[in-house]
C-alpha cells in the first residue's frame, strides 16, 4: 500500500499471489499509520467484496475465528460429557468452540484473570445460548486448591455463597462425590480445606440457617427489581473461583498469553525485546506447571500460542518433556499446520529457553507460519498425553 494522507491508495493490487480488495483514502500520513495503535487509518471508497462487518450480525450464529483457533479446539477432541479446563479464556472463542463441540453436554471451566473478559466469555456463551461453560476469574497461577493457605477465602462466606453456590467450584467440588472420593488423592491440606468448604456450606445453605449480610439483601432486591444480570453473572460481576482438585479434568487448553509475533495484520510492530520474549516464556512455563497438574490420569493437555517465538513454543514443548517424565506428544488431528523447529538458538539462551524439539518430535506439533501458502496468523499447537498416576 502507497499514498500521502488525503491521497486515494489502492489497497492490495493484481499481484499473482496477492489480492485488490478496492479504493481508500488515506486518513493518516504513512509514518502516522506505523505509529498509531488505534483509529481509522483509510476510509474505504470502493470494495471489490461488500463484505459486511461480522460482530452484531447473525448474533449467537456466526463467530469470527482464525483457523489456527478452530484447529485448537478440535485437536483438544473434547467429547460430550467430559469435563473440560480453559485456563486463559477470554474472550471465549476456543472456549465456545470446544462447547459447541461437545454439544452442549458436559462441562467447560472458563478462565481468566480479567474481570471484564470474564464477562465478556460468559455473554459470547450466552449469545450462543451455550449453557455447559462456566467462566470465573482466576488468575491460573493460582489454580491448584493444594497452593492455597488451609483457610476458607471471605468469599465462601455470607453474600456470594448464598447468592451463586452452583458456580462457586470450591464447594461444587467438595459436593462433587466424584473429586473427593473417587482417585483423586486429597492432601491434608485439600482435605481440610473441603471440609471447611462443606461445614460452610451445611451451615449457610445446607442447615437452612442462611447468613445474610445487609449487602446481601440489597442485593437481593436490586436482583428482583432489575432481573438476574447477564449469563450467570450476579447483575454483571463475574463469580470468583479459588481453584481446582488436583487431577480432575479430562481435557486442559492452556492457550497462553504469548508475544502474539503471528497475529496479522499487525500494523504496530517491533515492541517486543529479548528480554520480553524471554519473559513471556518463563511466565508460560509457569501457567504450564499449574495445568499439568489439573489433568486426570489418560487425560490431554494441549498448549497453544499466537507466536512464532520457539522460545516460547518448541522451548516449551522442551521444558515440558524433560520436566514431567509422565509426559508425552501425541499426534493431532486435524493436522493442517507445519512442522516444529528441531534444535535451538544461542540468542534464547541462558534462561533455558535455547533448546527446542528433538528429531522426530517434529511431527507431532504444529507450526503455522503467516508468510506460508495457507496464509492463516501464526499459530502454534502442542499435544500431550498426561500418564501420572
Ligand atoms: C491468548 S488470550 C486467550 C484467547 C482465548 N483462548 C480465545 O481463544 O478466545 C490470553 C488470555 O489470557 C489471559 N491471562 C493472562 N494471564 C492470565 C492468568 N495468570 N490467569 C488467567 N488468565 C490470564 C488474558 O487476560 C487473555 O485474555
Amino acid at each position: 500500500m502507497a499514498g500521502q494522507q488525503g491521497h486515494i491508495t489502492q489497497l492490495g493490487g493484481l499481484l499473482e499471489s496477492g489480492w485488490f480488495i478496492g479504493k481508500g483514502r488515506a486518513l493518516l500520513s504513512r509514518s502516522s499509520m506505523f505509529k498509531a495503535s488505534k483509529g481509522v487509518a483509510v476510509e474505504m471508497i470502493e470494495r471489490v467484496y461488500e463484505l459486511p462487518a461480522f460482530h452484531g450480525l447473525l448474533e449467537g450464529k456466526i463467530f469470527l475465528q482464525n483457523l489456527p483457533s478452530i484447529v485448537t479446539a478440535r485437536v483438544l477432541d473434547p467429547h460430550p460429557g467430559e469435563r473440560i479446563l480453559d485456563m486463559c479464556a477470554a474472550p471465549g472463542g476456543k472456549t465456545t468452540a470446544i462447547a459447541v463441540l461437545m454439544q452442549d453436554k458436559g462441562e467447560v471451566v472458563a478462565l481468566d484473570r480479567t474481570h471484564n473478559k470474564v464477562l465478556d466469555i460468559l455473554n459470547l456463551a450466552a449469545e450462543m445460548r451455550l449453557t455447559c461453560i462456566k467462566a470465573y476469574k482466576l488468575d491460573a497461577l493460582k489454580c491448584l486448591l493444594s497452593d492455597r493457605p488451609a483457610v476458607i477465602s471471605p468469599h465462601l462466606h455470607g453474600e456470594s455463597l448464598g447468592q451463586d453456590t452452583a458456580n462457586q467450584p470450591c464447594i461444587s467440588e467438595a459436593l462433587s462425590e466424584k473429586s473427593l472420593f473417587s482417585g483423586a488423592e486429597l492432601s491434608s491440606k485439600q482435605s481440610y480445606l473441603m471440609t471447611q468448604a462443606l461445614d460452610c456450606f451445611k451451615k449457610t445453605v445446607g442447615g437452612g440457617h442462611t447468613y445474610r449480610s445487609k449487602a446481601l439483601e440489597r442485593k437481593e432486591a436490586r436482583k428482583a427489581k432489575n432481573g438476574p444480570g447477564r449469563g450467570q453473572t450476579n447483575g454483571g460481576r463475574a463469580v470468583n473461583a479459588m481453584g481446582f482438585v488436583p487431577k480432575t479434568f479430562d481435557r486442559v487448553l492452556l492457550d497462553a498469553p504469548c508475544s502474539a509475533l503471528g497475529l496479522r495484520p499487525r500494523l504496530f510492530a517491533g515492541e517486543e525485546t529479548l528480554e520480553g520474549l524471554r519473559r513471556h516464556g518463563a511466565y508460560q512455563r509457569k501457567l504450564f506447571d499449574q495445568a499439568v497438574q489439573l489433568v486426570r490420569p489418560g487425560g490431554v493437555l494441549v498448549y497453544s500460542t499466537c507466536t512464532i517465538n520457539p522460545g516460547e513454543n518448541e522451548a516449551l514443548v522442551r521444558y515440558a518433556l524433560d520436566t514431567y517424565n509422565f509426559l508425552s506428544l501425541t499426534p493431532q488431528d486435524p493436522k493442517i499446520g507445519g512442522p516444529g523447529l528441531v534444535g535451538g538458538s544461542d540468542v534464547f539462551d541462558g534462561h533455558g529457553f535455547r533448546c527446542w524439539l528433538r528429531k522426530g518430535e517434529e511431527h507431532l506439533v504444529q507450526r503455522f507460519d503467516p508468510s506460508g501458502p495457507l496464509d492463516t496468523i501464526g499459530f502454534f499447537i502442542a499435544k500431550f498425553k498426561v500418564e501420572h498416576v
